[in-house]
C-alpha cells in the first residue's frame, strides 16, 4: 500500500549555506524542498552588519538555480561591537530576522563571537525592545567543562541569567541536544523556542564513537547519551509549537572531516525530509510532522507559512548519492544507518 502525506511546504530555521563554490553547490539541495531558511552567518569573515547581510542575501540569490525558489531569512552575527542602530535598522526594513550568538570559540568559525556577555547587553536590550529574536549556540568554552555537559551548563550559567536580565528577549536554542534543553524549553514561555536538527533525532553518541570513529557524525553540539535522543525525539513529535526544525546542516569538504582535527558539523540537506519522514512514522507521529517542519517555526517568527505544498509517499528504497560534488571537494550526505523510503515527490 502507498502512503502519502501532503503538508506546506518545511522551513528550514538553521542551516549553513558557506559562500562562493560551496554556496552554489549545496544551495539547490535545500531550495529543492525547504521554502525558506534562516542562513546562518558564520562565514570568514562573519556575517555582522546590515550591509554584509544585504550583499550576502544577493550572492545567494544570484547562486540560486533559474526555476528555483528559495527565500533565505538573513542574521547577524553578534559581536562585541555589534551596533544596536545598525542591527535595528536591518530588522525594521525586514534584511533580517534573527541574529545569532555565539560564544567565542565554540564552533565552526566563531572565533568572533562573545567572551564577555555584559558587553552585548544593550544590543540585547535593543533586541527585546524590536522583538528580534537572538538564536543561541548554547555551549560553554570553559576547557574544565565536559564537552557532553557544555550545553546543559549553558543553561544555568549563560542563557538563563540572560534570559532573567532581559525580559520579552524573544531566544531560540539552536540545534538542542539534551532533555535538559527539552525541559527549559517546556518550563518557560512562548519567548523561548529551540530547533532541532536531523542528525541529533537519529544519532546517539555510540554511533560517533563505536567500531572505529566516524567523522561524518561529528558535529556541535556533539550527539549525547540515547537517553538524550528519545527526549529530542518526544519534543519534535509532540507537536509542541516551541520545538521546530533546523536542519543546522553545515557542509564541510570530505578532506576537512576525514582528518586528524576534523571539523564540526553534518550535511542533511539533501535527505532531511524523507529522513524525518521515517522518524516521525517510527514514533507514530506523521500527523506531527508538518507541525515540526513547516507550521511552529513560521508562527515563532511572525511570519505566514508557505502557501505551496510538498508530498512525501512511501514506496520502494529511496537512494540519495553519499556525497555532493563541489568545486572545493566532495561533501558527504548524511548516512542515517537505516534504508528510506520515504520519498518527496
Ligand atoms: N553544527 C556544527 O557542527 N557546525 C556548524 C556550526 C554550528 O552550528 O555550531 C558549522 O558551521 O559547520
Ligand atoms: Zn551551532
Ligand atoms: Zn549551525
Amino acid at each position: 500500500m502507498t502512503q502519502s502525506l501532503t503538508i506546506h511546504r518545511p522551513d528550514d530555521w538553521h542551516l549553513h549555506l558557506r559562500d562562493g563554490a560551496m554556496l552554489r553547490a549545496v544551495l539547490p539541495e535545500s531550495a529543492r524542498h525547504f521554502g525558506r531558511a534562516i542562513i546562518m552567518p558564520n562565514l570568514v569573515p562573519p556575517v555582522v552588519t546590515g550591509d554584509q547581510a544585504a550583499a550576502y542575501r544577493d550572492r545567494i540569490l544570484a547562486a540560486l538555480p533559474d526555476g528555483m525558489t528559495f527565500e533565505p531569512l538573513m542574521t547577524l552575527y553578534l559581536t562585541e561591537d555589534t551596533d544596536p542602530d545598525d542591527l535595528a535598522a536591518a530588522h525594521a526594513s525586514g534584511l533580517i530576522k534573527a541574529v545569532k550568538l555565539y560564544p567565542a570559540g565554540a564552533t565552526t568559525n566563531s572565533s568572533s563571537g562573545v567572551s564577555n556577555f555584559n558587553n552585548v547587553r544593550p544590543v540585547l536590550e535593543r533586541m527585546a525592545e524590536i522583538g528580534c529574536p537572538l538564536c543561541v549556540h548554547g555551549e560553554v568554552t570553559d576547557a574544565d567543562i565536559d564537552i557532553f555537559d557544555r550545553e546543559a551548563v549553558f543553561i544555568d550559567r549563560v542563557l538563563d541569567p540572560i534570559r532573567r536580565a532581559t525580559p520579552g528577549l524573544r531566544v531560540v536554542m539552536e540545534h538542542i541536544t539534551t532533555a535538559n534543553g527539552v525541559d527549559y524549553v517546556k518550563a518557560n514561555d512562548s519567548d523561548l523556542g529551540a530547533t532541532i536538527t536531523t542528525h541529533h533525532l537519529i544519532i546517539n553518541r555510540n554511533h560517533i564513537l563505536v567500531g572505529g570513529i566516524k567523522p561524518h557524525y561529528y558535529c556541535l553540539p556533539v550527539a549525547k547519551r540515547e537517553e538524550h535522543r528519545l527526549a529530542l525525539r518526544k519534543a519534535a513529535t509532540s507537536g509542541d509549537a516551541r520545538f521546530f526544525l533546523g536542519t543546522d546542516s553545515a557542509p564541510h569538504t570530505d578532506d576537512n572531516k576525514e582528518s586528524a582535527c576534523g571539523c564540526a558539523g553534518c550535511f542533511t540537506a539533501t535527505n532531511t525530509m524523507s529522513l524525518l519522514a521515517h522518524v516521525f512514522e517510527e514514533d507514530d507521529a506523521l500527523d506531527k510532522l508538518e507541525d515540526f517542519s513547516s507550521l511552529n517555526g513560521p508562527a515563532f517568527y511572525g511570519l505566514p507559512v508557505n502557501e505551496t505544498k510538498i508530498t512525501l509517499t512511501k514506496g520502494n528504497q529511496v537512494t540519495y548519492p553519499s556525497h555532493i560534488d563541489t568545486d572545493d571537494g566532495p561533501v558527504t550526505v548524511f548516512d542515517p544507518g537505516f534504508k528510506t523510503h520515504w520519498r518527496v515527490e
